[in-house]
């Protein structure tokens, strides 16, 4: 783990921003650009006023260690306490944010938390401009830069990911011939593919086709993971908490009839809804001894993306005093939805099972500002983008009726959400 130095002096200033028109994508250089946006509105960010990297655990460290996110609240903590913020918006996302981005597994590199130089926000009807600098005084009260139009992405070449898929199937089978012995009830199995484009890929035009055609998800970028996730895996408000649990999935149908009974089939599917049960439950047991009073709905509803649908649980909680953000997230992941039930085994199962190492991939993904308020997404329908190469990664909740070709199938649904914004136009 990486011992922090004495952490620097920052100066905050948020200032509001009276031009509304530009689109928040628009505002972005093209260098590491930072992101989390639904629709047209969210916040992006760039340069780096202050990089917390929290390093991996040891080999042999319990697959539900929570070193990385009390390791992050202690170094953030460190650095507010140092900063001066002068915020003129106060609302959810001014003053001092940080963008952060956790390994799924807590062996594995890549935590870090990021607080950018120039961070423009967009919410109900509001914009702002926080600046952050090492110096007083030396806050711009403007924009300090117009943004250079983004690239096309150019020619892809695709190359398979870590395991065939005919060695994922397999993997997928002995999964469930696990699960039927009684070894466990669920695990998530995700696999990998790799994209490379013939020169550096510029992350600003994945998020602007994520975005546009993924208006109700999260579409992000932090430290090289971009994606459009649908599944929250906490917002807090003040006291408030909200989570979207999504597990069980159909493609969409060809035609408005084929959609229909396909989601009438999704409901109606006692293994998508058992599946989606663990999911749920996962949540309830983690988000238990935070919470002074939560609400979860009995049976899930639907959730119709543009390539997929899914089984969807909205819960709200109301958390006891004291409990922090990043207290929840360390609490909730991995939920379920991308680990599995029993959550031990399932990690144990995961890291043996899919031939790869998952990185961010499944790990929460979001930001965080001074007043704790806070959005993380589970990193799912993403890539880690590096350069001119980009890993892509899409995973599926084995039971015991899955089926390895139906699997195998999901995952291809689900891995056209960056392969369509890798490819789109050119
Ligand atoms: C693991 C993924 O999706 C999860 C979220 C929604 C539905 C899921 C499912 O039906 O298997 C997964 O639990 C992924 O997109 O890589």
């Amino acid at each position: 783990m990486n011992v922090a130095l004495s952490p620097p002096k920052l100066f905050v200033r948020t200032v509001p921003l009276r031009d509304h028109t530009a689109g928040l994508v628009s505002r972005l250089p093209d260098e590491t650009p930072l992101a989390w946006l639904t629709g047209d509105e969210g916040i992006v960010g760039w340069g780096e006023a202050a990089r917390l990297d929290l390093g991996s655990e040891p080999e042999g460290t319990a697959p539900t260690d929570t070193t990385r996110f009390s390791e992050a609240a202690r170094r953030l903590n460190g650095l507010r306490e140092h900063a001066e913020i002068a915020d003129e918006v106060g609302a959810a996302g001014t003053g001092l944010v940080a963008f952060g981005t956790f390994a799924f597994a807590p062996t594995s590199p890549g935590s870090a938390l990021i607080v950018p130089r120039v961070l423009v926000g967009r919410r109900g009807g509001r914009s702002w401009l926080t600046t952050v600098s090492d110096e007083p005084g030396a806050l711009p009260g403007g924009l300090p830069h117009t943004a250079s139009a983004p690239r096309p992405v150019g020619p892809v070449t695709w190359t398979r990911g870590s395991l065939t898929g005919d060695a994922w199937m397999a993997a997928v089978a002995d999964t469930v011939t696990r699960i039927r012995a009684g070894e466990l009830e669920k695990a998530v199995l995700a696999r990998d593919a790799f994209a490379e484009a013939d020169s550096p890929i510029d992350v600003r035009t994945l998020l602007e086709r994520l975005r546009l055609r993924f208006p109700s998800c999260f579409t992000f970028s932090v430290n090289g993971m971009v994606g459009a996730t649908p599944e929250l895996l906490l917002r807090r408000e003040g006291d408030r908490l909200t989570s979207l649990v999504l597990a069980g999935t159909r493609p969409r149908g060809e035609d408005p009839d084929g959609d229909r009974r396909l989601a009438d089939q999704l409901l109606a599917s006692a293994k998508d809804v058992d599946e989606h049960r663990m999911a749920v439950d996962s949540l309830r047991t983690a988000l238990a001894p935070l919470a002074e009073e939560m609400e979860v709905p009995r049976s899930p509803s639907l959730l119709q993306l543009a390539n997929v649908q899914h089984l969807a649980t909205r819960a709200h909680a109301r958390l006891s005093p004291g409990v922090s953000a990043l207290d929840a997230v360390a609490a909730l992941h991995p939920t379920a939805a991308v680990g599995g039930t029993p959550t031990d085994t399932a990690m144990r199962l995961i890291a043996g099972a899919e031939g790869m190492d998952r990185g961010g991939y499944a790990g929460p993904v979001g930001w965080l500002d001074g007043a704790g308020n806070s959005e993380w997404g589970i990193a799912l329908r993403c890539a880690h983008v590096d350069g001119a190469r980009a890993r892509l990664f899409a995973g599926g909740g084995i039971v015991a009726q899955s089926e390895p070709a139906s699997e195998l199938a999901e995952t291809e649904s689900k891995f056209r959400v960056m392969r369509e914004a890798l490819t789109d136009g050119s």
